[in-house]
């Protein structure tokens, strides 16, 4: 089976590299092999390469209009995980992001909200690494939890974490796909610090500023990859 790696290399084998895409290039920019923690694994890409890269994740989301209830415009992430080059080059940029936070900023957990944040959340823990740990709806986790109630765009639900599974002082970064309203983003950060996590911020893929989920986080560093209010 074809790996990213894979996919790199060929691309390096194969093509004139003064020909690549800045997608290509991206891809070629990392070291999806290097999982050192902390280190950048390869030059990083330009400003002008990034700002291409974010163009062609953004091309890549879906748009449904009244989904799952009417008035939500949902913004499908789910394609930016079907193409390897394009999954391969999310989590570059992604990891890119972490780096930038500066080494007194240096994740030692994150974790990563059910369901959407479990897509990318693990690979990127790994890559820095760094442990992963998961919020999840109420019931699904065994053993003692600590609980938290929050509303989204599209409704209202209980976030659960394992009591252990963050130890005080460690330092945690919360990932997710999207901020729309920041509830749900919101819950997790609060349930970090029940546990006595020191919570170092919040990484998105996808921001909707319109709804300003922002404003729920209490000022924490807040990232986002792309942002859009389509
Ligand atoms: O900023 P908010 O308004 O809180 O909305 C954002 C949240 O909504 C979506 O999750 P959803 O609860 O739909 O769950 P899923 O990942 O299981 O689809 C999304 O993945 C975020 O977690
Ligand atoms: N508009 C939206 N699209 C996709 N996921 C979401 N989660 C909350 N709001 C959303």
């Amino acid at each position: 089976m074809s790996t990213p790696a894979d996919a790199a290399q060929n691309l390096a084998q194969t093509k004139d590299q003064t020909a690549l895409t800045s997608v290509e290039a991206a891809v070629l920019a990392s070291n999806p092999n290097d999982a050192s923690r902390g280190q950048p694994t390869a030059a990083a890409p330009s400003a002008s390469e990034l700002a291409s890269t974010k163009i062609t994740l953004l091309g890549a989301l879906k748009h449904f209009p009244d989904f799952p209830i009417p008035g939500v415009k949902f913004i499908d992430i789910l394609p930016l995980f079907q193409d390897p080059v394009i999954h391969e080059t999310l989590l570059r940029a992604l990891e890119l992001q972490v780096l930038e936070f500066g080494e007194q900023a240096k994740p030692d957990v994150i974790v990563g909200l059910d369901a959407r944040g479990f897509l990318f959340g693990p690979s990127l823990a790994l890559r820095l690494g760094a442990s992963f740990v998961p919020v999840r709806k109420k019931g699904k986790m065994p053993g003692p939890c600590v609980t938290a109630a929050y509303e989204k765009e599209y409704g209202t639900d209980f976030f659960q974490m394992q009591e252990g599974a963050v130890k005080p002082g460690q330092k945690v970064l919360v990932v997710d796909d999207i901020i729309a309203t920041g509830g749900s983003a919101a819950a997790a950060g609060s349930l970090v610090k029940q546990l006595g996590g020191e919570l170092i911020g919040y990484l998105f893929i996808l921001e909707i500023p319109v709804l300003n989920g922002r404003s729920k986080l209490g000022g924490a560093q807040t990232v986002t990859l792309l942002e859009t209010n389509e």
